[in-house]
């Protein structure tokens, strides 16, 4: 990699409460030490227990978004997300022509909140495989996408499904949807028993990505951590296995650091270590600007 700080884009729609969606991969570009950037294609009203309004941002904003990012900042991966309706999709694969054809993309099939909600109308599933999939470096669906992506139960309304046992289907699953066109699949391993992702390459290599599975609570956010920790890892030049490491590492520890105290719900992953950045400002702000301190404790 060059010395240029890389630049990731974020497609994807905007979560209120900051768990997941735009605000969950910023902070992942952030972590990883790369630019992010965002096309914003709708907008949540979101917190960690319910989706109450969603509103999507119309198609020409969308592309605008990506012209402007790609035309003065450049990109060296892009991120998608949550994309809600086939209108947006269409617009997305559009934006995507914007883009150099030798830049990775990271499509994350997001259909269900952590907290329930349905985030991509059913009827929008045939455009997400026939639009994105085909211009897609790698899909990280979790089980239950996996099984929606391929017309299986997933795709009449429980995309969030069972946990899958210790024999689960993901090696078919893979195959499968390598069929429908992306060059990699991922399946993440959140609702496998073992919190296992397992990448399925082009070429049919199977490499399974161990991590410990930490207590649920505060995994919201962690799909979108996960692609997005992906994106930022292929942009800063590593190659697909190394960067599926990676992620399935760093999405973990955003689980296990996770933000049980915020909110009623599963808490918003941390992929920051916000204790430690807390004290670690505190601290900074005393040694490079005592007399600031000074002056905001002066009556
Ligand atoms: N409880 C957990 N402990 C450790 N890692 C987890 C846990 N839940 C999810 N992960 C990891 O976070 C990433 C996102 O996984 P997943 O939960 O399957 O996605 P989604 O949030 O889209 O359902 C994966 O790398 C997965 O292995
Ligand atoms: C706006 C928005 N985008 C994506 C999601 C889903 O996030 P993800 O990390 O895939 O999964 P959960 O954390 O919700 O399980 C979302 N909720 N909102």
């Amino acid at each position: 990699m060059s010395g240029r700080t890389p630049v990731c884009l974020t497609i994807a729609t905007s979560d209120s409460g900051g768990g997941a969606g735009i605000q969950a991969d910023l902070k992942a570009f952030a972590a990883a030490g790369v630019h992010g950037t965002s096309a914003i294609v709708g907008l949540t009203a979101q917190n960690t227990v319910a989706v109450t309004r969603i509103v999507q941002i119309d198609p020409e904003t969308i592309v605008e978004q990506v012209r402007a990012v790609v035309e003065d900042l450049g990109v060296d991966a892009v991120k998608i997300g949550m994309v809600g309706t086939s209108t947006t999709i269409d617009a997305v694969a559009r934006a995507l022509e914007l883009v150099p054809a030798d830049v990775p993309v990271v499509l994350d099939p997001v259909m269900v909140a952590e907290s329930g909600a349905r985030l991509l109308e059913v009827e929008a599933h045939r455009a997400l495989v026939e639009r994105l999939l085909p211009r897609t470096t790698v899909v990280t669906p979790n089980l239950p996408e996996a099984r929606a992506l391929v017309g299986g139960p997933a795709a009449r309304g429980d995309a969030r499904g069972a946990a899958g046992s210790a024999g689960d289907d993901a090696e078919q699953l893979a195959a499968a949807i390598a069929a429908l066109g992306p060059a990699n699949v991922l399946i993440t391993g959140g609702h496998r028993d073992r919190a296992e992702d397992l990448l399925r390459q082009s070429d049919g290599t199977l490499t399974v990505l161990h991590g410990e599975r930490h207590p649920d609570g505060a995994a919201h956010g962690s799909g979108c951590t996960h692609s997005s920790t992906l994106a930022a890892q292929l942009a800063l030049g590593h190659d697909l296995v190394s960067a599926a490491r990676a992620a399935r590492a760093i999405a973990g520890e955003a689980v296990r650091q996770g933000l049980r105290d915020v909110g009623r719900g599963a808490g918003p992953v941390d992929v920051l270590g916000l204790p430690e950045l807390r004290l670690r400002s505190a601290a900074t702000v005393e040694a490079v600007a005592p007399s600031v301190v000074e002056r905001v404790g002066a009556p």
